[in-house]
């Protein structure tokens, strides 16, 4: 049985994670390029600036009958100055935004991969993802944002001093206008930020099922069970639709106000310039220019109303960044500094004295201050009934959780007492599914290794566990990329995983047998390539099988989180009754 519960408080402790994302730490990272960035983007506003005051000198030019060429001359040159500036601005921040976005999602996939398993699975594989794809995504427009907002507020505060020296009443009726649109585009942006969290956790919902239905993909077909898994994702894609639809209603209402609030500010402005125009106190050049100002500030208003609302996306996102950033890893920074303490010389391999342990949500303690101790080399067996805390017994053993009471020692030392990394070193971990990565077979096998095995050491692996021709026949040999379920058959999968423990370093083997018949050659492979490992190893396996009980010299019994007897095999027929009726259920010839 997995074990795959969020820890107890007890049993870890909170430990610091690496730093969360500061936006504006991330953003002045490369103050050059940033200051580069805001340089061209001045100049291509400066030369935006300048064009209508250009027209106003062309029409006084037209009216005076002076020559026109250098003001046509100046104007084109302003515009190309501004194409190109905005361009190469554009080109930078991209540039700024991509680099943030990839060393984010560096730390956080980092990250991910030293938290504690139980934490993983309780947050979900797919919510994590669609937080390293999709929110990161989200994250990259700030950049952007973070510089158009400080440049389109420059131009719009710029545009209104210039509108404010061709004309002060005009300017006030504009203001007048921008106050009422800003209110209300305000408004709508408050509730903007907290849709686009819900989006954000709808999408991790898809991403979490999504990823579990696939996974599970061939009990799926062999249940009929299409429709139904079918239905449970089109419930949470339309729960999405219905928080995106909601944000796509107050997305839709910003350039609305924008268009409505720009269309009143330029009929108030004509009709109060038309009769300033009647009334001698405005030349006919000004209102013009004035006009020109007044619809320039339009893109720069709905660049500072839009940019806010994206603002605000990239701000939830962040936020959920920030949330898988502060979640605690399962060793804290100290714990690789600590010494490594060199093993013990004839310490058991490990010993348990007082264990208990308590899933976080379970009612009742999976282990129940348990003790026993294993021999340096040598194969032991752990059986007992299914749910008796076996797997959980392992779990301890590598650390994936700690004990709420009492003490496990790994030769001679506490495990609290290892590095987590040094720990591991000396443990190889088989699990049940016989997990290979997403790698070749060359990169599965040294999975385990310090060093990289010599090419001899591989053969000697692969022949041991009978493997030898069916990597030949890959297409690349041992250079073939692995590790998806359709690759290798469970047999080959189960032999790889004993190649691996074969090859690496560690002093002690963790087996979680599988449960299902092995055939009978693959059966007589398996004893033999555990007797080999435990020649010169501790091999503690939780075995179903009587045969693997039955090589072993060592047996504990477990029943309901307890041990009930440890002994040999025999000795354990003579005295424990729950041994003797866990054999005869399995109608093994006692002896
Ligand atoms: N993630 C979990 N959350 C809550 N309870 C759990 C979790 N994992 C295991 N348990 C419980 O802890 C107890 C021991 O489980 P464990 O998997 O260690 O048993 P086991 O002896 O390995 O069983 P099996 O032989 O069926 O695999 C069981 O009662 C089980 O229900």
């Amino acid at each position: 049985m997995p074990v795959a519960a969020a820890p107890t408080p007890r049993t870890t402790p909170r430990v610091p994670g690496p730093p969360r994302l500061r936006l504006r730490r991330e953003l002045t990272a490369h103050p050059l390029r940033l200051a580069g960035a805001l340089l061209l983007a001045l100049v291509a506003t400066a030369a935006g600036l300048l064009l209508p005051l250009l027209v106003r000198e062309i029409i006084a030019e037209f009216s005076e009958h002076h020559p026109l060429g250098p003001a046509v001359l100046a104007m084109c040159g302003a515009a190309l100055a501004g194409a190109l500036s905005q361009a190469a601005s554009g080109f930078l921040l991209a540039r700024i935004g991509e680099r943030m976005t990839y060393r984010l999602r560096i730390r956080l996939m980092e990250h991910s991969l030293r938290l504690p398993l139980a934490v993983v699975r309780a947050q979900g594989v797919g919510d994590l993802a669609a937080r390293i794809t999709s929110d990161a995504l989200l994250l990259r427009q700030v950049v952007e944002v973070a510089t158009q907002l400080p440049l389109a507020a420059l131009t719009v505060g710029a545009t209104l001093l210039v509108m404010v020296w061709i004309d002060w009443v005009l300017t006030l009726v504009t203001v007048g206008a921008l106050a009422v649109l800003t209110v209300l585009v305000l408004l709508i942006l408050r509730r903007m930020k907290g849709n686009v969290t819900g989006q954000q956790d709808a999408v991790g919902r898809i991403a979490q099922r999504y990823t579990a239905t696939l996974d599970a993909l061939t009990t799926v077909k062999a249940y009929r069970a299409e429709p139904v898994a079918a239905r449970a994702l089109a419930a949470d894609a339309e729960e999405l639709r219905v928080v995106s639809l909601e944000g796509a209603r107050l997305g839709a209402l910003v350039p609305a106000v924008l268009t409505l609030g720009n269309q009143f500010a330029m009929i108030a402005v004509i009709l109060t310039g038309g009769a300033r125009l009647a009334a001698g106190d405005l030349e006919v050049g000004a209102f013009a220019a004035f006009l020109l100002y007044l619809l320039q500030t339009v893109p720069s208003v709905s660049t500072l109303a839009t940019g806010f609302g994206r603002l605000q996306a990239g701000l939830a996102a962040r936020d959920r960044c920030n949330e898988l950033l502060d979640l605690p890893p399962e060793a804290d920074p100290q714990d690789a500094a600590l010494p490594v303490p060199a093993p013990v010389p004839d310490a058991p391999s490990v010993v348990f004295h007082g264990v208990s342990y308590t899933h976080a949500g379970a009612a009742d303690a999976a282990l129940r201050g348990i003790s026993f101790t294993t021999a340096r080399t040598g194969l032991t067996a752990v059986v007992g009934s299914s749910g008796a805390g076996k797997s959980t017994t392992l779990a301890l053993i590598d650390r994936f959780i700690q004990p709420s009471a009492g003490s496990i020692t790994v030769l001679g030392h506490d495990t609290r007492h290892w590095p987590l990394d040094a720990l591991r070193a000396r443990i190889a971990y088989v699990d049940q599914a016989f997990t290979l990565l997403e790698a070749t077979v060359r990169e599965n096998l040294q999975l385990g290794r310090r060093t990289p095995a010599d090419p001899h050491e591989l053969d000697a692996a692969l022949d041991a566990v009978g493997l030898t021709e069916d990597i030949a026949r890959l297409p690349q040999g041992l250079d073939t990329p692995i590790g998806r379920e359709a690759d290798l058959s469970g047999g080959q999968r189960q032999r790889m995983a004993l190649a691996r423990a074969l090859l690496s370093d560690a002093e002690i083997i963790l087996l979680d047998e599988p449960t299902s018949q092995l055939d009978g050659l693959n059966e007589q492979r398996f004893r033999a390539i555990v007797g080999r490992l435990a020649a010169t190893r501790a091999v503690i396996v939780v075995a179903h099988r009587l045969s693997t009980v039955q090589d072993a010299q060592h047996v504990v019994v477990m029943g309901r989180g307890a041990v009930l007897d440890a002994g040999d095999h025999s000795t354990l027929l003579a005295r424990c009754t729950p041994y003797r009726d866990l054999v005869a259920s399995q109608a093994a010839p006692a002896h």
